[in-house]
């Protein structure tokens, strides 16, 4: 093989036949005509050449074809043919001329009219780069070595292009200039076309770069556009959904007091039922909203025992399904259950100005005296649990009012607590009230069990309570109360339901006689709140839903997978604590916007939910509830003290 040994541009002449004997095949003609990305058949050529024993790039093959065609056609436009002067421009003139008028070749007017641009636009191979010395060789096509025969040098009697060296600062490009000649006689000549092309495609390029520019930048201002746009939407739409909910509020008024003034209807207090508070919002007409879907089906007798407080509210709701104020409550309770992000923000702002500052001047008790009733034979660890995340949250007595048999335990797992043996004893509510006085929150139902002289126990405890204004935390088996009595707590401002999902579905079911619909959980927990007077009601899961009934907040400070027993008692307990500071905070006027069970139950569901997280961080899956407990000094101050 006749490897190459010169520069990329020098030709020997034999090379540069075989060359053109390549390229002057019929197929490779072919392939060419009209054939703008014509890399790939240069790539053939280069292939074949390479068959023949010449080593040519494909660029190589292409720019020497450029050359002579350019040549050719320098000497064909010259009309130097009849003085025997166009072999001296293009040495190979006669082979350029069989193949291109040949009968598979180009017309050479087509080439005239193109220029050597017909391949020079080839897959953006440029010749930029060239330098001087490669320029010059490709533009005479010669090799003085190794070439077949010695090439003698001749100026062309028309101009042609020819590099100069321009030096700009300290480096030097070599440039195209537009035409020269050595001779001043030749400078009338025609040009070449070449040059005129590369120019007229420098701005070309400019333009779609200015054009490409503009359109981005037209992009950018739509866009910004846009989101102005949809943030004026957006304010507009808040301010009519404000504007609506203030309307269906004046209207839910009006409608309350139209049914008051009826016999028979909701402000008429059941004989058995406590008498509902004054409802603050419209939505504080509780029964009513519950008779929306109790009309819509049988009664269907879910509980085994209805209590005459069950029967009473199912009386009051079916008197007034038809009432319109059912229609303005659905819409308000639609409108109100939303709850975002910014507000989500806002309320745990709120929890951390209801925390009590700790300062010296303080006497032990002053920040919370918690009971906890709960703890029988079966559960001794949901007390401990509720009143140890009491203490740890920053009450400063916890009590236990458990069973005799559960004391003990409970006294064992930490000298902490203050356990009182007396649930179980014939004057249980006497032994307990005695203490009411002194204690600021109420934990009702952590491992109660479902015993009824417990029961009724508690259920005592708990109207001495409400008559003292003593805030009440109600979990677990104090759920199973509620849901046999719910007038027991029904409208009471100051107390809590934080049932799970199993605990709220039988809470559901026993107010409105109808499964619930579990794909909306934000209008079931609006409904059972509604039902229950406005009380305030937290369903715990993967976000915990808490309202008063007139919204829905949601909180869903990241926890994490591990659902283990006693963490419903962690919050039940550190609720307790945070109705307190909350309730004490409302009467101080420090928090007025939102009602104060909710801050407290949100500020029990956030710290929960972080507690379970941080110990997750470190045990996984074995996690515990004592784990979290663990957690709580320090998930508290990251959330409310940070
Ligand atoms: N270490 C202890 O002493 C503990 C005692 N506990 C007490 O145990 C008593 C009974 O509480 P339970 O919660 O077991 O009783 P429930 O009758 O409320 O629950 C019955 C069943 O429902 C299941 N359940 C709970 N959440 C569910 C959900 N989201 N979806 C489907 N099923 C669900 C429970 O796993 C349980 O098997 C209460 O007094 C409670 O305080 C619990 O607090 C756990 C810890
Ligand atoms: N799917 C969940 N994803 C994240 N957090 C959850 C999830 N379910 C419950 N929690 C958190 O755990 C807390 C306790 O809820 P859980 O459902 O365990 O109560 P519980 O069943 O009453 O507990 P207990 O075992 O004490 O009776 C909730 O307040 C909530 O913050």
């Amino acid at each position: 093989m006749q490897a190459n040994p010169t520069r990329g541009f020098l030709w020997s002449d034999v090379e540069t036949r075989t060359l053109l004997t390549i390229w002057g095949e019929q197929d490779i003609q072919t392939a060419l005509d009209g054939n703008f990305r014509n890399s790939f058949v240069y790539r053939d050529v280069s292939r074949r050449l390479g068959a023949m024993g010449f080593e040519r790039t494909p660029e190589q093959c292409r720019v020497r074809i450029k050359s002579l065609k350019r040549q050719y056609l320098l000497a064909k436009e010259g009309n130097l043919r009849n003085n025997g002067q166009y072999h001296k421009i293009c040495k190979f003139y006669d082979i350029m001329e069989r193949i291109l008028t040949g009968p598979a070749g180009l017309d050479p007017r087509e080439l005239m009219e193109c220029g050597a641009a017909g391949e020079e636009a080839v897959d953006g191979l440029e010749e930029d780069g060239e330098d001087v010395q490669d320029v010059y060789s490709e533009s005479t096509g010669e090799c003085p070595y190794p070439a077949e025969t010695e090439v003698k040098l001749e100026y062309p009697t028309v101009p042609i292009p020819i590099p100069v060296k321009v030096t700009v600062g300290n480096s030097s490009a070599s440039v195209r200039p537009h035409t020269s000649s050595h001779s001043a006689s030749h400078s009338s000549a025609r040009a070449p076309k070449r040059p005129r092309k590369r120019r007229a495609n420098f701005p070309m390029e400019k333009l779609m770069e200015q054009f490409l520019e503009q359109s981005a930048q037209a992009e950018d201002g739509f866009y910004r556009m846009e989101e102005q746009r949809l943030q004026a939407e957006d304010r507009r739409r808040e301010a009519e959904h404000a504007r609506e909910l203030h309307m269906l509020q004046m209207l839910g008024q009006m409608f309350a007091s139209i049914s008051s003034s009826r016999p028979g209807s909701a402000a008429t207090p059941c004989k058995t039922a406590p008498p509902p508070p004054p409802p603050p919002t419209a939505a504080r007409a509780p029964v009513i909203s519950s008779a929306s879907l109790s009309h819509t089906r049988d009664l269907s007798g879910h509980l085994k025992r209805r209590s005459p407080q069950t029967d009473c509210l199912s009386q009051h709701t079916q008197l007034l399904s038809t009432d319109p104020q059912t229609l303005v409550l659905e819409r308000y309770y639609a409108l109100g259950s939303t709850s975002h992000k910014g507000m989500e923000d806002d309320i745990l702002s709120l929890v951390k100005t209801i925390i009590p500052p700790l300062t010296s001047k303080k006497h032990k008790g002053q920040d919370g005296r918690i009971g906890i009733i709960g703890g029988c034979q079966d559960y001794t660890g949901a007390p401990y649990f509720a009143a140890i995340s009491a203490l740890k949250v920053g009450a400063d007595l916890s009590h236990v009012f458990c069973t005799k048999d559960a004391a003990t335990v409970i006294k064992s797992y930490s000298p902490e607590l203050i356990v009182h043996p007396v649930l179980d004893s014939p004057n249980a509510v006497e032994e307990i009230e005695k203490w009411l006085p002194r204690l600021h929150g109420l934990v009702v139902g952590p491992g109660l069990g479902r015993d009824d002289f417990l029961l009724k126990t508690a259920k005592e405890v708990i109207e001495r309570s409400k008559a003292r204004d003593i805030p009440i935390v109600i979990d677990a088996d104090g759920l199973w109360l509620v849901t046999q009595q719910p007038s027991v707590i029904q409208g009471y401002q100051k107390g809590i339901l934080t049932p799970n999902f199993m605990e709220f579905t039988r809470l559901y079911e026993a107010l409105h006689h109808e499964p619930m619909d579990s794909s909306d959980h934000q209008r079931g927990v609006l409904q059972v709140s509604a039902a229950m007077g406005n009380l305030t009601l937290v369903l715990k899961g993967e976000q915990d839903l808490i309202t008063d009934g007139s919204r829905v907040f949601s909180c869903s400070v990241e926890g994490s997978g591990r659902r283990c027993g006693g963490q419903g008692d962690l919050l039940s307990g550190s609720m307790g604590v945070l109705a307190h500071w909350a309730h004490t905070a409302s009467t101080a006027g420090t928090v007025r916007s939102v009602n104060p069970s909710v801050v407290a139950a949100f500020g029990a569901c956030s710290l929960t939910r972080q507690c379970n997280s941080q110990a997750f961080q470190q045990h996984g899956r074995s996690t515990t509830t004592s784990d979290m407990i663990q957690e709580i000094g320090s998930a508290f101050k990251k959330l409310f003290e940070s």
